[in-house]
């Protein structure tokens, strides 16, 4: 018998104008899972974070015509996602559903839209492929909070083997179009977070460096790969190294910096504003050999067959899971969650910070 099945695709969303800059970062800054302070004191540093951030922000908004690429280059991959599993299960009715986390169309509009559709089955799919308590579980909770339906959730996927495929596709392809430069340094970059986040148990740098560990098996012809972090906001001690810091250093080696973003799945401000403009000047300025970006997965086919393969597998699993709210390491009923399977332990991850 057909099923209507609905695939929802988190993100972590972004304005759509400049109006909505100030209140998006509100909204972002106002979230527990990115600011561990207590009610009242967390909206006031919410609302005196977005407005003193807020017109630099939106300059930089401003640079991609005004707001975030994120929705429209979500909707694409919703798109390909949604070709991949009409072919995947014939017979059955496939419909993706945007949830984003701090603009629209928000969670709970997700929710509402999932309810309205009539769904069977639903199946939540955090386009985050390493687990992050301030993103996955966050996304998760907000499912959660809105009265989001009992579904089949994928909890992170960071050796996943098509996503990884995809990645180091992306990589060598890049580096053969750049003419093969034999002084190459990859930096696999992703969004960093504050330290004291990644002490009280978040696998999200285990998870990445996991990934970056199999993308760079995939690519013997590169040998000199890092794992760097970006993005640092506010006053905190944030992990490391940081991207600009491997810049410089790689641009001193007299290195070609290969750029890959790794813990992005699409374009958007970290990586055309970040990446394309004050990393590529900044290699620029220090004498890099070269600076060749790669582009993020976006709707490339590997990456499409990997999220395709995930709701089918999420498919043939345990039905009716409860997103947990508030959980501090991938949770233990996501039995396939890698960091099950290799033991990885919070308190552990304590000891060695
Ligand atoms: C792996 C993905 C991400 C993690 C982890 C993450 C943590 C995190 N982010 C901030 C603060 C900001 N992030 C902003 C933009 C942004 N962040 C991610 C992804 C992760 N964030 C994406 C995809 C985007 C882009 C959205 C878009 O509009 O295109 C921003 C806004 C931009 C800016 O002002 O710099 C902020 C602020 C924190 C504090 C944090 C962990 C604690
Ligand atoms: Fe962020
Ligand atoms: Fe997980």
């Amino acid at each position: 018998m057909s099923r209507k099945i609905a695939v929802v695709l988190f993100n972590l969303g972004g304005p759509d104008g400049q109006e909505s800059v100030k209140p998006f970062l509100r909204n972002l800054f106002n979230d527990p899972a990115i600011i561990y302070a207590p009610w009242p004191i967390r909206p006031m540093l919410a609302w005196l974070i977005s407005t003193t951030r807020g017109p630099k922000a939106a300059r930089e908004y401003a640079k991609m015509g005004g707001g975030s690429p994120i929705v429209p280059e979500t909707e694409k991959q919703a798109a390909a996602l949604t070709s991949a599993l009409q072919a995947a299960l014939p017979g059955d009715e496939i419909r993706c559903f945007l949830a984003m986390r701090y603009w629209h169309p928000f969670t709970h509009e997700a929710v509402e839209a999932v309810k309205a559709w009539g769904a069977d089955d639903v199946v939540l799919l955090p386009l985050y492929p390493q687990f992050s308590t301030t993103t996955t579980a966050s996304s998760l909770k907000a499912w959660s909070d809105a009265g989001g339906m009992e579904a089949r959730t994928i909890c992170c996927f960071p050796r996943e083997t098509d996503f990884i495929a995809a990645h180091s596709d992306l990589i060598r392809k890049a580096w053969e179009e750049a003419g093969r430069p034999a002084d190459a340094r990859v930096l696999h970059s992703a969004h960093g977070l504050p330290e004291i986040t990644i002490e009280r148990g978040d696998p999200y740098q285990w998870q990445v460096e996991e990934t970056v560990k199999a993308v760079t098996a995939l690519l013997p012809e590169l040998g000199d790969h890092i794992t760097c972090f970006q993005s640092k906001v506010g006053p905190l001690k944030w992990i490391g190294p940081s991207t600009e810091d491997m810049v410089e250093e790689a641009a001193r080696d007299g290195k070609h910096i290969i750029l890959s973003p790794i813990a992005f799945v699409s374009e958007h401000i970290e990586t055309l504003v970040e990446l394309d403009e004050e990393y590529a000047e900044l290699a620029h300025e220090k004498g890099a050999a070269g600076y060749t970006r790669v582009p993020a997965l976006g709707v490339t086919e590997g990456f499409v067959r990997a999220l395709s393969g995930l709701v089918v597998s999420a498919l043939d699993g345990p039905a009716g899971l409860k997103p947990p709210s508030g959980v501090p390491i991938c949770p233990a009923e996501f039995g396939r969650c890698p960091c099950r399977e290799a033991g990885y332990n919070a308190e552990a991850s304590k000891d060695a910070a």
